[in-house]
């Protein structure tokens, strides 16, 4: 069945627990009797605002797409691009989505399309009611269009393939950043951003607090049976006077409530890059660490902070109008923040360090509330960061790590700028008054060189075994499938699978929605996580995913990073990511911490040639099969500035200050072109 025929098939829904389901243009209740249907908001771009690329990157770019002017389709989506700002956005198409392709065909779904109702939460009246009041205002900036939900199995989905501006467009990679009307600044919400008092509704979505039981606190997946090969892994250290490593938690000396906390999470024993990078933090030095997926990077910066918090004896935060943490984590997407935050309050339990997270789509309000309590360590995301500090929430002045989670990515075209923006920040310590720490299962090598400006000159470099490179516990299938081949390939896939947890990664977030809306339509029970989602949906999605109760998460690169969730046993990539480091953050959502997972990758030649090279190396060096028709896929393509070495060491990403000549290829702005990732990227992210 051709993709083309994705819209006929979506406006003629079966019985499905995902199918958006057409409704009049008010509040219901769905099936779980916990839903509520939204009917859209207009361009709320204030609340993160679309990503930067969104207006530097747009037009014109994506191999396998076609390009054209969109502005004659008469959908929400348009008009709601236009009211972000986007009218120049020129044209993105799907080549595989044949959205655009009639009007008339759009028109039959596009009451489908653009509307993006909630998602329900069960939410608590207070919530209800302020969404109402979103809602509303949003009826002021355009159509109100009627809500679609779906009910079935009580996962109801509503589906918004349009750009997100019903209710304030970007939620994915830059989420944080720009807005539509501040295109082509960088500036921060904090100078009339997501906090946006005058440029439409406020994001009013409130999280729900945590559980707070221990027992909630602490649970944990187990460690897989190769968990203990981790062992075997080369790790090398380069930079002068590295601290040796240690082999036990016992060796790092930590405080016992930290002992304590650490076994209740089940740690018993270190994972390299905590052997490693624990004895380098608490010597007080700079770190730049890469390390395989799931191989606890996370622990490996939060236990010696943890450690050095306590060992100086900070005292206890208390309610202050101006915070001023001890650390700073920042992490590309709000789900990985939130995790992030959740591991920072499991190790912290008990003392009386205080760790708050803030991120983007969520009232800025609470966001303020929940710092003004007491703040040592800030877990945020930078667009909400900077807004905060905008408002003068938070003093720099006593921060002592800041921490870069996903650093490739903190510092690459799309949130460089801002992070450059935060050590430029008035107060914030110089680089040789702070610890500045970077972790990544990436590196390359132009970022690194990037990075210098953020890290003492002295800072050292863990590369531990194929940094860069896949983890070795997941089994990696390229099956060469062509777009039209896809979905009946996928079905078969999932339909073999069964229940197990799995993760399919698609490119662009409209597909996000037609595929996951397809599944449905298949009675495979899908949801669904991509930038055009709301906060609330996005968490829901991932609640949904982690609990079981939808197997299939369909998501963009939004999820590629840094999500850890127990028991994902397959990753599938119906569309390959633009770049082999996506790949390897994909594929590492599976097979973590010592587990093994399979990963499927549906590999078009017509679109995904130049990645061929590069998996071929990422496939070798984890001992998987390579197939033969990609082998001669990669010695017949040419991939400029690829080459088949570059990724030869053992130590796939290598510390650059072994071969840098001072030779810079940045570009004025101080960004690497070459490593800029590239507008596919951004159509998953944002
Ligand atoms: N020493 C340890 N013993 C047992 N479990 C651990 C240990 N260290 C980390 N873990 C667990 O392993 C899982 C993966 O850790 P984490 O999310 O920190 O990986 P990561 O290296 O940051 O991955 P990614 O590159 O995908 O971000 C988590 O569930 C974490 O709690």
């Amino acid at each position: 069945m051709g993709d083309e025929d994705w819209e006929a098939e979506i406006i003629k829904p079966h019985m499905s627990s995902y199918v958006p389901v057409f409704e009049k243009d008010r509040y219901s209740s769905g099936a779980n009797g916990d839903t509520f249907n939204r009917t859209p908001a207009s361009s709320s771009e204030m609340d993160d605002g679309p990503s930067r690329r969104d207006h530097f990157m747009r037009s014109g770019f994506a191999s396998g797409r076609s390009m054209g002017n969109r502005e004659s389709n008469n959908d929400c989506e348009d008009n709601q691009t236009r009211s972000r700002g986007f009218s120049k956005r020129g044209g993105y198409q799907d080549g595989n989505d044949s959205e655009a392709s009639g009007s008339s065909r759009r028109g039959g779904r596009s009451s489908f399309r653009g509307c993006h109702g909630g998602f329900g939460l069960g939410s608590p009246n207070s919530e209800y009611e302020q969404d109402e009041g979103t809602q509303r205002t949003g009826g002021l900036f355009g159509s109100r269009r009627p809500a679609l939900s779906g009910t079935g199995n009580g996962d109801t989905y509503q589906s918004r393939s349009g750009s997100g501006s019903g209710r304030g467009g970007y939620k994915g990679l830059n989420e944080e950043v720009v807005t539509g009307s501040r295109k082509n600044s960088w500036k921060s919400d904090a100078e009339g951003g997501e906090s946006g008092d005058t440029q439409g509704p406020k994001v009013t979505y409130i999280p729900p607090p945590p559980p707070e039981d221990e027992d909630s606190i602490f649970a944990h997946y187990q460690t897989g049976i190769n968990f203990d090969k981790y062992d075997t892994i080369l790790v090398e250290v380069s930079g002068h006077d590295a601290p040796p490593a240690i082999l036990t938690f016992e060796e790092a000396n930590l405080c016992q409530t930290l002992n304590n906390n650490i076994a209740k999470a089940g740690y018993t024993k270190l994972t390299p890059v905590q052997k490693y990078s624990i004895p380098i933090i608490l010597a007080g030095r700079d770190l730049m660490a890469c390390a395989q997926t799931g191989s606890g990077k996370t622990a490996a910066f939060l236990l010696p902070i943890l450690a050095h918090l306590m060992r100086v004896g900070i005292t206890a935060s208390r309610f202050k109008e101006l915070q001023e943490p001890e650390c700073i984590i920042v992490a590309p997407t709000r789900e990985l923040i939130n995790q992030i935050y959740l591991e920072a309050r499991k190790f912290s339990f008990g003392t009386c360090v205080r760790a708050v997270v803030i991120y983007g789509g969520t009232q800025l309000g609470h966001s303020i509330r929940q710092i003004v309590q007491g703040c040592n360590i800030l877990c945020a995301t930078p667009g909400r960061l900077m807004d905060i500090i905008g408002k003068e929430k938070i003093g720099l002045k006593q921060v002592k790590y800041l921490v870069l989670d996903e650093a490739d990515r903190m510092l690459d075209m799309g949130f460089g700028p801002e992070m450059k923006k935060l050590i430029s920040c008035p107060g914030m310590p110089s680089k040789e008054q702070r610890q500045t720490l970077m972790f990544s299962a990436t590196f390359p090598e132009e970022i690194q060189r990037l990075a210098g400006e953020f890290l003492k000159s002295n800072y050292l470099f863990v590369a531990v075994g194929q940094v860069g490179g896949a983890c070795r516990d997941v089994q990696q299938t390229i099956l060469q499938v062509g777009q039209y081949s896809k979905r009946e390939k996928l079905v078969e896939i999932l339909q073999n699978i069964g229940d197990e947890r799995t993760m399919v990664f698609v490119e662009t977030k409209k597909k996000a929605d037609f595929i996951a809306t397809f599944l449905c339509q298949e009675k495979i029970s899908t949801t669904s996580i991509h930038g055009d989602r709301e906060q609330r949906e996005r968490e829901q999605a991932l609640g949904d995913f982690r609990c079981g109760k939808c197997p299939v998460l369909v998501a963009t690169s939004v999820a590629a990073r840094g999500l850890d969730i127990e028991n994902v046993q397959h990753v599938i990539n119906f569309d390959l990511p633009s770049t082999i480091d996506e790949y390897v953050h994909r594929i590492g959502r599976t097979g973590r911490c010592g587990n093994t997972g399979r990963a499927i990758s549906f590999f078009d030649p017509e679109s995904d040639s130049h990645l061929a090279q590069p998996l071929v190396k990422v496939l070798s060096d984890a001992q998987q099969d390579v197939p033969a028709w990609l082998e001669e896929i990669a010695f017949s393509t040419y991939v400029p500035g690829f080459s088949g070495n570059a990724r030869g060491n053992v130590f796939a990403s290598v510390d650059t200050r072994k071969n840098y000549q001072g030779k810079s290829t940045l570009n004025t702005a101080g960004f690497s072109s070459s490593q800029a990732p590239s507008p596919v990227d951004d159509e998953s992210w944002d």
